[in-house]
């Protein structure tokens, strides 16, 4: 082979010093080609950096012009700090309004973002939105003058969507998502947009655009992806409630981290019209908008505007499903499930001890709760996850990598990336070698393969599938109503390592995977006996690369929000909510 290649070099060279004319014509082709790659390369570096400065300054003018704005507010940490229930007297009864309230909580928010850069910029028209109700005599709303922050990539008429990308900017939408009509419909005023990782698909948060959120309890501990700038600036304390999008966990995650309350809805149940997304085609997987707040009465306010008739106007293709209050305030017992392993991560001390004190919660409460076996029974959840996360990345990435390539790419979600650029030889090879030893890290590799056939792609989705159905089964067997679980196996990490761990979202995974709505409940924080447990082998022991990772990432973590899932069945949000009411009102952190 090599003689073959040493043949045509000498021929080649034989050839031009016969013809030097047309020799020195391909070498300057050649050498005006490699010039011309270098130069394009180098133009479209500046080209991307000025147009995400442009688009930062346009940021940064917004926010100085809201900071001016609200620099005289000085009673805004009374306002903020009342419970849901207070503000919305004080707005019904006029003692105080709708612009009074959204100045400080625009104060509270850049106060917030100041520390942790949880928002990329202010809502303009909020301001007119307050005047506007303020001048209105119409019959006060269940939102009336509640400002509400809104995740980056929920259209907002007149801004881009851009998931920290370079070339969704300047993708400016004409009209606002549905879900945002329907929160102004109901009195609510949307005042400021929050942070996102580039791509979306990561629990940490950095973009190369608005920079990196850090976590309000812990600045050196992830906020959680991908709804991070939400999780972060209402676990800070700069809004009461606002919304995100989950198509892994990307509500939970954040909410578990930060300390606050969510919902991630059954599929179609909420409208998701003018959400940014970049599987939208994928219609085996499919993203959800969904509503995160600071207490469980602001996330149930929140969750009952969005459940109204005007969504379905807006929106037909969304099942006529209304709030179903009778439904929500039932009080009879219930059944409930509940899981402290999967049979995939083995959660610390901290995280099952959150799960056992909802259960003695839920039980104090009357209800009944029962071991759920299903998730570890012969790897059933593992293998759920498994197909869900296949299919989730079909093209092995390369939709995103293309949309990246002039971009500069942040480092948590750069390792994703590159493993969907492994020939496939390779991963397939990985994933047999290293499924002996460790079989989380070997089914990355095996989700990472993508696909060589569209019938190869069917029957992965047909056995996603199979394995809705054998839940679904297993959970009708048990005659569960409900089930609660461990959100995440440890405490939030630290943001060194995150990037290496994503799949310790898989707790959250399987109800993407099978499409149940389930919320996050903060129900304790760690303690010193948790770390003591946690770091005694008697007690915990890490059996795979990321379960040291994590244990790693757990010391120093005292203190750390731990939250607990609550789930129940497709289109059942208002049992789900029964439970999370339940369980808050048990533990005592109404509102
Ligand atoms: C080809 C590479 C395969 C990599 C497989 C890696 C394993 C896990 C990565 C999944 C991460 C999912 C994050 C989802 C976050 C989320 O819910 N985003 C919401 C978007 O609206």
């Amino acid at each position: 082979m090599l003689v073959a290649y040493e043949h045509v070099a000498a021929d080649a060279v034989r050839f031009l010093r016969g013809h030097p004319r047309t020799g020195s014509v391909i070498i300057s082709l050649a050498g005006a080609g490699i010039l011309g790659k270098v130069v394009l390369y180098f133009w479209y570096r500046h080209c991307t950096n000025k147009k995400r400065q442009d688009r930062r300054d346009k940021a940064q003018t917004r926010t100085k012009r809201v900071a001016e704005n609200v620099a005289e507010v000085t009673n805004s940490d009374l306002i903020v700090k009342k419970s849901i229930k207070e503000l919305r007297e004080a707005l019904h009864n006029g003692k105080l309004s709708s612009l009074e309230v959204l100045k400080a909580f625009q104060k509270e928010a850049l106060r917030v973002t100041k520390d942790i850069n949880c928002v990329t910029e202010p809502i303009e028209d909020a301001e007119e939105l307050a005047k506007h109700l303020d001048a209105s005599k119409e019959v006060k709303r269940l939102l009336h003058g509640i400002p509400v922050s809104i995740k980056e990539n929920i259209a907002i008429a007149g801004y881009d969507q851009t998931a920290g990308m370079a070339v969704h900017i300047g993708d400016i939408a004409c009209e606002d998502a549905v879900l945002l009509q329907v929160l102004k419909d109901h009195g609510a005023i949307p005042f400021m947009r929050t942070n996102i990782p580039q791509t979306m698909l990561s629990y940490d948060c950095t973009n190369p655009l608005y920079g990196t959120t850090f976590n309000p309890l812990d600045w050196s501990r992830t906020p959680g992806g991908s709804s991070t700038g939400e999780g972060a600036l209402i676990g800070g304390g700069g809004s009461i409630m606002g919304i995100g999008s989950d198509i892994g966990g990307s509500l939970r995650i954040p909410a578990d981290f930060c300390g606050i309350f969510t919902l991630k809805p059954t599929w179609d149940r909420i409208s998701r019209k003018g959400m940014m997304t970049h599987s939208r085609g994928n219609l085996s997987v499919r993203p959800v908008l969904g509503p995160m707040a600071r207490d469980f009465d602001s996330l149930l306010l929140l969750t009952r505007a969005i459940l109204s008739p005007n969504m379905y106007e807006l929106d037909p293709l969304v099942p006529p499903l209304p709030f179903d209050i009778k439904e929500y305030e039932k009080t009879s017992p219930l059944r409930i499930g509940f899981y402290t392993y999967d049979g995939t991560f083995q959660c610390q001390p901290s995280n099952v001890r959150a799960v056992m004190e909802a259960k003695a919660a839920l039980e104090a409460m009357g209800h009944e709760v029962v071991h759920f076996d299903f998730p570890t029974m012969m790897g059933e959840g593992f293998k759920g996850c498994k197909y869900y996360v296949h299919v989730l990345v079909p093209d092995r990435l390369a939709k995103l990598r293309k949309l990246l390539a002039n971009d500069k790419v942040s480092s948590a979600i750069s390792l994703n990336l590159k493993l969907g650029q492994l020939p496939v030889w390779l991963c397939k090879a990985a994933e047999f070698i290293i499924g002996f030893k460790d079989q989380m890290l070997a089914s990355v590799f095996g989700a990472a393969v993508g696909f060589k056939s569209v019938e190869e792609y069917i029957d992965k989705v047909q056995d996603l599938e199979d394995f809705r159905q054998r839940f679904m089964d297993a959970w009708l067997d048990m005659a569960l109503d409900a089930v609660i679980c461990p959100v995440f196996p440890s405490p939030a990490p630290t943001r060194d390592l995150v990037g290496m761990v994503s799949p310790a979202g898989i707790y959250c995974w399987l109800f993407n995977a099978v499409n149940y709505p389930a919320g996050v409940v903060p129900v304790t924080q760690v303690t010193k006996e948790d770390l003591d447990k946690t770091f005694d082998p008697k007690h915990f022991q890490p059996r795979n690369v990321y379960e040291k990772l994590l244990l790693k990432s757990t010391k120093g973590s005292e203190g750390h929000s731990i939250g607990v899932q609550c789930v129940a069945l497709p289109y059942k949000e208002e049992l789900c909510l029964r439970v999370m009411r339940d369980l808050t009102q048990a533990l005592g952190k109404r509102s």
